[in-house]
């Protein structure tokens, strides 16, 4: 195997990258050659305007992570940060000040849409920011297109009776505390793969889905047009790994989105959610990873036609996230 694909989220997917990456260069992938290529389709539906400029956490976090310069505390945003930005919007009385902009993370944002604002993609401007953090895998953007994901939440001050928050509002501020009633991906359905993105999938020797969220991550991505068919018509195995441990998410709240769609908050559920390429019903996956705690979801998964495994799946370390990498790979050989 030369090229892996994966489809990822921001903290989740960017330590399982961590893993992943490793674990290729340490050359303890079976079958996987030690100088393979990684390619990350991100998500970009968290993507968000504050204060004139575009941020992408989910791009962000894996760019920053890969690159060495993640706050590893924090899991998103620089290392050594300073906000002094932050406490100057603050005094000025700008909206919103919940939201955490570090100085340094703003040159990120800057750049960003200085090259936005001159015409060049999205993807484009990834490439730019990556060839100063030499992140070692592909980055690209799910697409170049405006898409965001919005959360409809109960708010009875509201004639209506809801409100509707951007995703980071959701998360950030309101602490993914309030059931998410519905949620919407603004432009989703109007979009198109970023350059490189469907060849990514269609190419690939192997195609991952890390522990990121199911719905507002992962579930973004195989939402943009395209992207879910091609997974279907990939010659490479897919595999997922489960974010759901012991029946809640790890970090995160794919707990709460979870039930927003419905889907039960187990580990098999997820798996099943997603769907086994050989049925009909549109899913993607050959393989399916659950934490040993999980175990017992094991024939349920398998039922479905599903190749299924229980194996430690927290990213403790390094070595634990690489070898959860290996499993990935041992399930479909
Ligand atoms: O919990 C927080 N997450 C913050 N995040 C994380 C972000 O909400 C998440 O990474 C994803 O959107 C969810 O996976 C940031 C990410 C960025 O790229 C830039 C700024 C922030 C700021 C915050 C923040 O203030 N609090």
């Amino acid at each position: 195997m030369k090229n892996i694909t994966v489809l990822s989220g921001g903290m989740g997917g960017a330590r399982f990258l961590q893993g992943l990456r490793h674990a290729v260069a340490a050359g303890t992938l079976p079958g996987v050659a030690a100088d393979a290529e990684i390619t990350v389709v991100a998500n970009t539906a968290d993507d968000l305007w504050m204060h004139g400029l575009k941020i992408c956490p989910d791009l962000d976090t894996v760019m920053y992570t890969l690159g060495d310069g993640i706050d590893q505390e924090r899991g998103w945003g620089r290392r050594d940060e300073s906000w002094s930005v932050k406490d100057e919007l603050a005094a000025y009385g700008v909206e919103p000040t919940w939201f955490g902009l570090g100085d340094r993370d703003i040159a990120t944002h800057l750049v960003r849409t200085q090259m936005l604002d001159a015409g060049y993609p999205l993807s484009a401007v990834t490439g730019a920011l990556c060839n100063r953090w030499r992140p070692g895998v592909r980055l690209l953007p799910m697409t170049d297109d405006r898409v965001e994901t919005h959360v409809a939440i109960a708010d009875p001050s509201a004639p209506s009776g809801r409100r509707v928050v951007h995703f980071q509002e959701y998360w950030v501020r309101l602490r993914a505390a309030v059931p998410a009633e519905t949620v919407v991906v603004v432009g989703l359905e109007e979009s198109t793969p970023a350059p490189g993105v469907l060849d990514a999938v269609t190419g690939a020797d192997l195609v991952l889905l890390p522990p990121s969220n199911p719905v507002v991550s992962v579930g973004t991505i195989l939402g943009v047009p395209g992207v879910r068919d091609a997974l279907r018509a990939t010659e490479a195995p897919v595999v997922g790994l489960s974010p759901i441990v012991g029946g809640t998410h790890v970090r995160g709240m794919a707990h709460q989105m979870l039930t927003s769609i419905g889907v039960e908050v187990s580990a098999g559920a997820v798996g099943l959610h997603y769907g086994s390429r050989a049925g009909d019903a549109g899913g993607v996956l050959d393989g399916w990873l659950v934490d040993e705690q999980d175990a017992d979801q094991v024939a349920a998964v398998r039922a479905a036609g599903l190749a299924c495994a229980a194996v430690p799946l927290m990213m403790t370390d390094l070595d634990a996230t690489a070898a959860m990498a290996a499993a990935a790979v041992e399930l479909v050989r």
